[in-house]
């Protein structure tokens, strides 16, 4: 009983500060001290992730865009193309709608696989085009997400373990929303912090008393050295 788990963390709502916004600095050492590959599996555009882990200073392992891009460390895979996402933003904006980030938003500048809406904006008229054109939209209360059906975040770890030699049945992974429940499949151990939606606190293991980046630092207290 000496190894650290391989990890599995969210970003929005899992490494933020307590208001729910920003990444809490605390979490930075503890990863990059972790002695186990960590992925970060994110809704998130495919250099936000990227550019966590070069700052933290751990090898690059990502899943962006809810599993439409999957980053291995020597292989990317784009696992969705974002032309039908394109086809449902130029249609919500013919109908008078637009993403809500304004002009040249760097939200979706480097997205390759899907859109994102601010959530501000009416989210009923997305999902009816979306679903005309046979995507989705989830909503993992940072974002509305408009994207095909199939990539998810579970399914692109699940290529990165291949890739790297990772057991799934030891690793521990942490998040916060929907977009986490396929993480929570795979991975051997699941927690959801405390302000998570209802998806993901059904499908974790465990609940966590502690909210956001308190909750993440909590449980890897707790798993250091169990495997
Ligand atoms: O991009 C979002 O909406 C949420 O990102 P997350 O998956 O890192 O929480
Ligand atoms: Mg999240």
């Amino acid at each position: 009983m000496t190894d650290d788990p391989p990890l599995v963390l969210d970003i929005d709502g899992t490494l933020t500060r307590p208001e729910g916004w920003g990444i809490d600095p605390r979490v930075f050492e503890p990863i990059r001290d972790w002695d186990a590959p960590v992925v970060i599996a994110t809704g998130k555009a495919f250099p936000y992730p990227v550019a966590l882990c070069h700052f933290i200073g751990v090898p690059e392992l990502v899943v962006a865009e809810n599993g439409g891009v999957v980053y291995t460390g020597d292989d990317v895979f784009f696992t969705a193309d974002r032309a039908a996402a394109q086809a449902v933003l130029e249609e919500y904006r013919a109908a008078g709608y637009d993403t809500g980030w304004g002009p040249e938003n760097t939200v979706n500048r480097w997205r390759e696989t899907e859109i994102a809406v601010n959530l501000e904006q009416p989210v009923g008229p997305l999902r009816e085009i979306a679903a005309k054109h046979g995507l989705e939209v989830i909503d993992t209360g940072y974002a509305y997400h408009v994207k095909d059906t199939d990539p998810n975040k579970g399914d692109g770890i699940e290529t990165i373990a291949a890739r790297v030699g990772v057991d799934l049945a030891d690793a521990v992974a942490v998040g916060d929303s929907v977009n986490d429940v396929s993480t929570f499949e795979v991975a051997g151990r699941s927690f959801a912090v405390r302000n998570a939606d209802d998806a993901a606190k059904t499908a974790a293991d465990e609940v966590l008393e502690d909210a956001h980046a308190d909750g993440t630092l909590a449980v890897l207290e707790r798993v250091r050295g169990s495997v």
